[in-house]
This record gives structure tokens, sequence and C-alpha cells, in this order.
């Protein structure tokens, strides 16, 4: 090699080596900086390289144990070292959740979470950050306008006839049936129709439809891999184990057009653009990934409450009939009188958080709760210790959808109740899933007298926050099955 190759190379080299001092030694300020600021905080004492990782059992574990030692105390945050270099903030009441909610702080771009999910939804609106996020949301928010939810009410119906005949050949001679399935079916059958149009009688093949075993199993592999550290790298996860190459090969099925999808091919920017193939495909899997799981959670704990509290399912009963007589259908103009109704699906919607936790990136310093914490710090919205917060609610343990009704929720704080999240971030889909939980949920009561199986015990399970929507599958719930004898016949 000659003297000038020589130089180059060394050159390279030493510019390489410079630029990668020069961002070890940023780094480890910014850690200096964080270690100092964040260990302030309360929560569980870390070990000095692991941090709090091999404390806990999994994220369910976490959060039951934080909230009797952090929240019950008071506590409006806590931190947990995911090692001792990754600490991620919970904010867990209403006062310091909206410093961040109401903020326009990116999703997470790294570790578990959100990342996990790019190679199934790209960067879909769920996931996106800054301007690709704005303009898709600009252009996806008319599927969501009042009149497109209006004309779905039909479908809702339809979907709750086959449910209700599903719970009615299951329940017979006053058999206790395990109503998840079945309500994970209604819900993926109403999201594949309103998304797709596609009508596959997934409720009435299950399991065994090919795209309900591919969404199973998609959600599966990636709550796995957020519990196999040795996974998280991308390269490693593809390449080198059977489950990153199977969710690489995992391909949905299912394609018709209608409803959202005629809105998201027809929509338009200020610029005449519209949404790439691509961005259509992972807008639409998107919607099928955050409106499946979290709806049928929510119907499921629903069930749950009705059988649990026999008054309570009373009084919707009788809401339900004295709005509705005997038409046998809910219509989109039935909805503001079923206001009982209302208060119930928000009272199961705290108590039983459907999304626990959501995860953000600080962009910019802040301070939370008199603490100043640095930018690039990872911070948890605590959905669920805000819900059962000791300082905002009254009892917060016990189920009273009284605590909604007229104006009293309205003098709480508005962040003290974000199901669906708050701020620009907030669930593009909350009025649809709402339609839909109340339609499902007034025709099943409707018709069905819910009780619980007496047998089973039900122990609150939540899953780790990459799977969104699954974030609260309660995985007892199959055990502890609603009976549905006939309230009256059809
Ligand atoms: C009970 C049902 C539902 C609950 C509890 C729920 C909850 C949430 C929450 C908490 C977020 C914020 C996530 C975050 O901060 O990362 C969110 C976002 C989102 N949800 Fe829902 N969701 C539900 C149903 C739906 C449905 C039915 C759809 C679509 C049809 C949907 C589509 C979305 C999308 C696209 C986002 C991302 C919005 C954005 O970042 O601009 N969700 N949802």
């Amino acid at each position: 090699m000659g003297t000038l190759t020589w130089t180059f190379v060394v050159g390279a080299v030493t510019l390489v080596l410079t630029y990668a001092a020069i961002r070890i030694f940023k780094y480890l300020k910014w850690l200096r900086l964080v270690i100092t600021s964040v260990s302030k905080l309360p929560g569980p004492k870390p070990h000095w390289f692991f941090g709090n990782i091999f404390q806990i059992k999994d994220f369910s574990d976490l959060m039951f144990r934080m909230h009797e030692e952090c929240i019950g105390k008071g506590d409006k945050l806590y931190v947990f070292w995911l090692f001792r270099f990754q600490p991620i903030i919970i904010l867990a009441h209403p006062d310091t959740i909206k410093v961040v909610m109401r903020s326009n702080a990116p999703k997470t771009t790294i570790g578990p979470g959100y990342p996990f999910l790019v190679p199934w939804l790209g960067q879909s609106l769920l996931i996106a950050n800054g301007p690709k996020w704005e303009r898709n949301r600009r252009l996806l928010t008319p599927a969501f306008h009042f009149n497109i939810l209006t004309g779905y009410f039909k479908l809702y119906n339809e979907v709750a006839d086959v449910l209700l005949d599903k719970l009615a050949s299951g329940s017979k001679d006053g058999k206790y049936l395990d109503i998840f399935k079945p309500a994970s079916m209604a819900t993926l059958d109403t999201l594949l129709q309103c998304s797709l149009g596609y009508k596959g009688n997934v409720q009435l093949v299950g399991d065994s439809h090919p795209y309900v075993t591919a969404v199973n199993r998609l959600g599966h592999l990636i709550d796995k891999r957020s519990f196999h550290f040795h996974h998280y790298a991308e390269f490693i996860y593809r390449h080198f184990t059977a489950d990153g190459k199977e969710n690489e090969s995992t391909e949905t099925e299912a394609k018709k057009h209608l409803d959202f999808l005629d809105i998201l091919i027809t929509a338009k920017d200020d610029n005449g653009v519209g949404l790439t193939d691509d961005e259509i495909r992972a807008e639409v899997d998107t919607f099928l990934f955050a409106g499946h799981d979290t709806t049928s959670s929510v119907l499921s704990w629903s069930m749950y409450c009705l059988g649990k509290y026999k008054d309570i399912q009373e009084k919707v009963y009788r809401e339900v009939k004295e709005v509705t007589g005997s038409k046998g259908t809910i219509e989109s103009e039935d909805l503001p009188k079923l206001k009982y109704l209302t208060c119930f699906l928000k009272e199961v919607m705290r108590l039983h958080t459907p999304v626990p936790v959501t995860n953000r990136t600080l962009d910019e310093p802040i301070v939370l709760d008199g603490y100043d914490i640095p930018a690039g710090v990872m911070v948890d919205f605590g959905i669920y210790h805000c819900h059962n917060h000791p300082d905002v609610w009254e009892n917060p343990k016990e189920f009273k959808p009284e605590r909604f009704e007229g104006d009293k929720h309205h003098e709480m704080d508005p962040y003290s109740f974000t199901p669906f999240s708050a701020g620009p971030r907030n669930c593009i889909g909350l009025n649809f899933a709402q339609n839909e939980e109340k339609v499902l949920i007034a025709r099943i009561v409707e018709r069905f007298e819910i009780s619980l199986d007496p047998d089973h015990t039900v122990i609150p399970f939540l899953e780790v926050v990459m799977r969104l929507p699954k974030l609260v599958s309660w995985s007892t719930l199959n055990k502890e099955a609603p009976k549905l004898p006939r309230r009256c016949e059809k």
C-alpha cells in the first residue's frame, strides 16, 4: 500500500474512533445525569447492574406489586430499571400522566414495545412519529366520522345475531360457557367486515380460520419475544431463531374492498397524494391489531361484571328494554338514551383497564411531580394505576357505574380516566369501539341472564405492553365463564 492509502486509512480510522469516542462520552454523560436524577424517584431498589429486571416474574407481577407498594401509598410515579442503564418511568396519576400525554413526545423506537410491531404493522398510525404520523392521522380521521360509524350499526347487529345463537347453543340447559373465545371471534368478525368488507364467517369457522390462526400466532410471537431479551436484536431474531423466521413468513389473508378500505383508498392529502398500497395495508392491519383484542377484552369483562353484580345487570337490562322495547336491534339513535349502559361500560374500562400501559420517549427535559427528568428517558403511561389510584377515585376497587353518572365525573381531571389514552395520540377508534360494545352488551343482556360459574376463581393477568390490544387478557377468564340461560325467547 502506498503512503497516500495509509494516510487515508489512518485518517478514516481516526475519524471513526473520534466519532465513536464522542458518542460514548455523550452517552455516559447522559447516563450519569439520568442515574442521578431518576434514582431519586420512588420504586424498587435496583441492582447496580441488572437493575430490577430479575426482581419481577413478568409485566403483570410488576404492575400489581407496584400498585400495592407505591401507588397504594399515594405515589404519582415510580421508576423501574431494565438494567441499570435503562430506566422506565411509570406515570401513575393524572398530575404526572397529563404532562406527557398531552405533549407530542414520540413513541419509543428502540427496545421492546412498538419496534417489535414494525415487521407486521410497518410505520402505521400506531407506530409512526412526526410528519408521517401527522399526515396519516389527517388522512384516516374521516374513516371514523360520525356518519361513517352510523352506517355500521346494521353490521354490529348482524354480528350480534350470530354471537347470540352461539351463546344460546353453548349455554343450553344452564351450562356454563367460556365467553372469551366467542367474544374474540365476534369483535374480529366486526373488524374484518368494517375494515375489508370481508365476510369470512369467522365466528362460525372459529380458530381454524386461516386469518384467525395467523393473527393469533403473530400476537403470540410478539408477546413471547418481549420476554426473551436475546431475541431483541432484529438481525438475530429474524435469521437465527425459529420464531423470527416464522414471523417473517406469516401472511394474513382476506382482501376485499369496502368501508375503511374504501376511504383509505380514496383519501388524499393537500397535495392530492394518497396512501401507497403498502401504507393502506399497514393501516388496515393496524385497525385489526389495535381494535380486536381490546374490544374483546372489554366485552368479556363486561360479561364478568354483569354476572358478578346482578343488581347492576338488572339495571342495564331494564334500561335496554325501556329504550328499545321489543324491536330486537340496537340503532345509533338508541345509544344516547342508554345512559346507564354508558356508565357501566366506563366503569368496566376503569377497573379492568383494557390497555394498562403505553410508552413514549421524552424528547425534551421535563419536571414530573417535582423531579427533573432529562430528555431521552422512556416513560410509560400507567393507565391502570391512574384508573385505580386511591387519591383519585373513592374506593377504587369498588365496581360502581354510578360514579360516571351526571356531571360528577366531569368535575374530575380528564386525565383520571383515559382507557383510550388522551391528547394528540388518543385512540382513533374510540367511538367505533364504544358503539360496538354497547350494541353487543345490550343485545346479550336483553336475551340472557348472566351468572358466574361458582366453581372458578378469576386471577387477573396483565400482558406486556407490546401486544397492545391483548394487554389485559385476564388469562383465567376462561375458567369463570358466565352462565347464559335464556332470559326470553327470541
Ligand atoms: C375498547 C377498545 C379500544 C381501546 C381500549 C383502545 C385503546 C387505545 C389506546 C390506549 C391507544 C393509545 C396507544 C398508544 O399510546 O400507543 C390507542 C391507539 C390507537 N387505536 Fe385504539 N383502542 C380500542 C379500539 C380501537 C379500534 C376499534 C381501532 C380501529 C378500528 C383502534 C385503532 C387505534 C389506532 C390506529 C391507534 C393509534 C392512534 C394514533 O397514534 O394516532 N383502536 N387505542
